[in-house]
């Protein structure tokens, strides 16, 4: 759980922030400008703040995260320069926000500190290769024993140590960055870099700057060089999630990278060689997205190599009983409570569930559980809050 304040001026987009973060565990405080935010954060401990608020830029250490109405590349990179660790456009994706949520929350201070252990005595280029380290220890594992479940750990063995593209294709919340991330913690290229790139959540003016970096100056706000996920990923793996919301002239650029391994900051005519392993996600129907001429047919040859299709959770419902255990045993862990048990009968009802939302749904009934009933689940609680409408 963190402490997490949101400054924003509309009255429904702090609620609903609050409400979903106080969701995920969170203890949230929300403001509706910077002076009045301000004096919040000075009474209390805050570990990121969200802003919204388009005047001044923050002076705090705390990492914050800018909220922006305003898509354009200038904007974003503003925001980079005034510190801002992310930057969020509206409407909210949500998914997206809470993405940048929990990386906003792995570079406060106690993360940093926790990540590069006894980093003191370590020189500062170390660091981020201890950092990658201490998240690697974090990937959680793929629970599961069910027949689907042992097939896709089987192929992700097979898979892992070769630096074969890698597709992974499923619905929302199946665990396909489950997969990837376990795919480069099983390749040679587990010291280096594992770097993620949201493509639906990043507008498609700042995709090439993004992913390929740029010159100083290359455009207005500019006004420093930055590498791109590209060569941030160089001797690692680069993790394209959402692919299939990829606009159509950057999967051209992409392409071109993934034929020449040479990538072009925006600004500049110097190729520069990268050595990167690229997976990709999707929950889109690609050869469909083909057919309506959304999806480069020639781009998803290159990215697919080997497919990796993720079971649903309806497809796995034998898994439910182990994944409630993790879920619960993770949850109550978090929470600082006993581990809660769970009646038999209780599980088979959560079996008879449609799951569209699959494991991260599971997750949340779970969690909703925790929170709401005595020491021991029973069949009563779930008919009650395993659909969230109470
Ligand atoms: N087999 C599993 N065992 C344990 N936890 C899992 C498993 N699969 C997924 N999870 C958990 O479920 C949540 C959703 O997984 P993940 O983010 O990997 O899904 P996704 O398919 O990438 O979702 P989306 O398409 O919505 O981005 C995460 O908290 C993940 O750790």
């Amino acid at each position: 759980m963190a402490n997490i304040l949101v400054i924003d001026p509309s009255r429904s987009m702090r609620n609903t922030l609050k409400e979903r973060l106080e969701y995920e565990g969170h203890a949230v405080e929300v403001a509706e400008d910077t002076i009045s935010g301000m004096t919040v954060y000075a009474n209390r401990h805050f570990d990121l703040l969200l802003c919204g608020q388009p005047d001044s830029p923050l002076r705090t250490s705390t990492p914050w995260i800018r909220l922006s109405h305003d898509s354009s590349p200038e904007s974003a990179v503003l925001a980079m320069q005034q510190g801002a660790v992310d930057f969020v456009t509206k409407p909210i994706n949500m998914n997206r926000l809470l993405d940048a949520v929990r990386k906003g929350l792995a570079k406060t201070p106690a993360a940093v500190a926790d990540a590069a252990d006894e980093a003191e005595s370590v020189p500062e280029e170390v660091v981020p290769v201890r950092r990658v380290r201490a998240a690697r220890s974090h990937v959680g594992r793929i629970v599961g024993e069910s027949v689907p479940v042992k097939r896709l750990n089987t192929l992700i063995d097979k898979v892992a140590p070769t630096d074969a593209r890698v597709l992974i294709m499923g619905a929302n919340g199946t665990g396909k960055e489950l997969v990837a991330r376990w795919l480069h913690e099983k390749s040679r290229r587990r010291d280096g870099p594992f770097v993620e790139v949201n493509c639906a959540a990043i507008p498609s003016e700042l995709i090439e700057s993004e992913l390929f970096g740029h010159e100083k100056g290359a455009f207005t706000s500019a006004v420093k060089q930055r590498k791109g996920k590209f060569e941030q990923a160089h001797n690692g793996t680069l993790f394209l999630d959402e692919i299939g919301d990829m606009s159509l002239p950057a999967q051209a650029k992409v392409l071109r990278v993934l034929q020449e391994r040479k990538i072009t900051r925006v600004g500049s005519d110097r190729d520069i060689d990268v050595n990167v392993r690229v997976l990709a996600a999707t929950n889109k129907d690609i050869p469909r997205e083909i057919s309506r001429g959304e999806f480069r047919e020639d781009l998803f040859h290159r990215l697919s190599v080997i497919i990796i299709r993720v079971p649903t959770l309806a497809e796995r419902i034998d898994d439910i009983p182990i994944l409630v255990d993790h879920f619960l045993e993770t949850i109550c862990g978090e929470y600082n409570v006993p581990v809660k048990k769970i009646e038999a009968e209780a599980l088979a009802e959560l079996q008879k569930l449609p799951w569209t939302g699959n494991i991260r749904e599971l997750r949340n009934v779970v969690e909703r559980l925790v929170i709401l009933c005595e020491n021991t689940i029973t069949v009563d609680d779930v008919k009650m809050y395993a659909n969230g409408l109470q």
